[in-house]
């Protein structure tokens, strides 16, 4: 595999799409199996069931655990916030990124109670991505690049990949990148973000059917939507989402951003993306349309609209409980439990 620090080019990215590993079919029917035997009627324990094979398959091992959970929080900033799409300034980015260091943040909360460490990628914030209203957000060593670093926070040992961002914009770039890879108007993708009105949201909208007709020769190929359209932060999670497959590593992707940022993937190779789970379903409205197109069913949905990995670490929690009970239950035999139909 190419040393990740090396990649500037989309060629090798495109490289790297060709040997995703293919889900442990093996252990997927071991702990299949299990939970059969496990002292509940069958079924009963719903996605918590689904979840702990999902672990299972992905780890490519039995037990599945979720000791050690990893969150990696990537931050970047965009020339688009220059224009108004955010409720907030474009400071806020590096001022979160300070308040995560010091503990401050939903995110820091979350992470000490599921155990799992917290890192965080700060990503040239000095230096935004381009106006994509006005020209590309990036040139390809940059996206490549940022691809790149994302992967490179993928190391080894680690049970489960929290994925999220921070970047103030990026509900539009995640909105601009579903323009580009599904098409529509942008008025069907658009939402509130930070809590911006009915007015700024329609000229989010403008502005991204602008930048969409300005790149528009160029959308055939999803990384080159990314490119034009995205941000470093969203690049470098669909890098650590790719690399994480070649680490046996499932993902827990966050909120619309986050899965924006995915789509990408999915756009390339619709398993790209199977060893991902969406923890919630964000109230950016977006959201519920994108998980449709990718074919997928959050866990939950609790309104949140954060980012940060937040609805990550609440699926963490979630693992946690799948996790325990799939690995600690006894089963029918250990139990002296009738199954189902059995007298005694
Ligand atoms: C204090 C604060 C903390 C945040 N944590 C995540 N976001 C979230 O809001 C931003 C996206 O929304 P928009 O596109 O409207 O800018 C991202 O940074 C996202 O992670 C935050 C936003 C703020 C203001
Ligand atoms: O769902 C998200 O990813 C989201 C929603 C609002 C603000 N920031 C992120």
């Amino acid at each position: 595999m190419t040393a990740a620090e090396t990649i500037v080019r989309f060629d090798e990215i495109r490289d790297l799409m060709k040997s995703l590993l293919p889900p442990d079919e093996e252990a997927a029917v071991i702990a299949r199996n299990r939970q059969a035997q496990l002292t509940k009627p069958a079924g009963s324990l719903g996605r918590l069931e689904d979840m702990a094979v999902w672990l299972a398959t992905w780890q490519g091992r039995n037990p599945p655990s979720v000791e050690r959970p990893y969150t990696a929080v990537f931050a970047g900033n965009h020339g688009i916030a220059g224009k108004g799409v955010s409720a907030y300034p474009a400071e806020v980015t590096a001022q979160m990124v300070r308040n995560f260091i010091d503990g401050g943040a939903a995110v820091n909360q979350l992470c000490s109670l599921a155990n799992a460490d917290l890192r965080v990628y700060e990503m040239a914030l000095d230096e935004p991505t381009g106006d994509m209203s006005e020209g590309p957000a990036m040139d390809e060593e940059d996206c490549a690049r940022a691809m790149a670093y994302g992967m490179m926070a993928v190391e080894g040992g680690i049970d489960v990949l929290a994925l999220g961002e921070m970047g103030i914009g990026n509900t539009t770039a995640a909105a601009a990148l579903c323009c580009g890879l599904y098409g529509g108007p942008a008025a069907d993708w658009v939402g509130p973000g930070t809590g911006i009105d009915a007015a700024r949201m329609a000229e989010k909208a403008r502005l991204i059917d602008q930048a969409v007709a300005l790149h528009r020769d160029g959308l055939d190929d999803p990384l080159e939507v990314l490119r034009r359209l995205g941000g470093r932060e969203l690049a470098a999670i669909a890098g650590a989402i790719l690399a994480a497959r070649m680490a046996r590593t499932p993902v827990l992707l966050d909120g619309y951003a986050c899965t924006a940022a995915a789509a990408v993937l999915h756009a390339l190779d619709p398993r790209a993306i199977d060893h991902c789970l969406v923890s919630h379903v964000s109230a950016e409205p977006g959201h519920k349309h994108l998980l449709q197109r990718i074919g997928k069913e959050a866990l939950v949905d609790l309104g949140l609209r954060l980012g940060e990995a937040s609805g990550a670490m609440v699926a963490v929690l979630l693992l946690k409980a799948a996790v325990a009970c799939h690995n600690g239950m006894a089963t029918f035999a250990e139990a002296a439990v009738s199954g189902p139909g059995e007298t005694s």
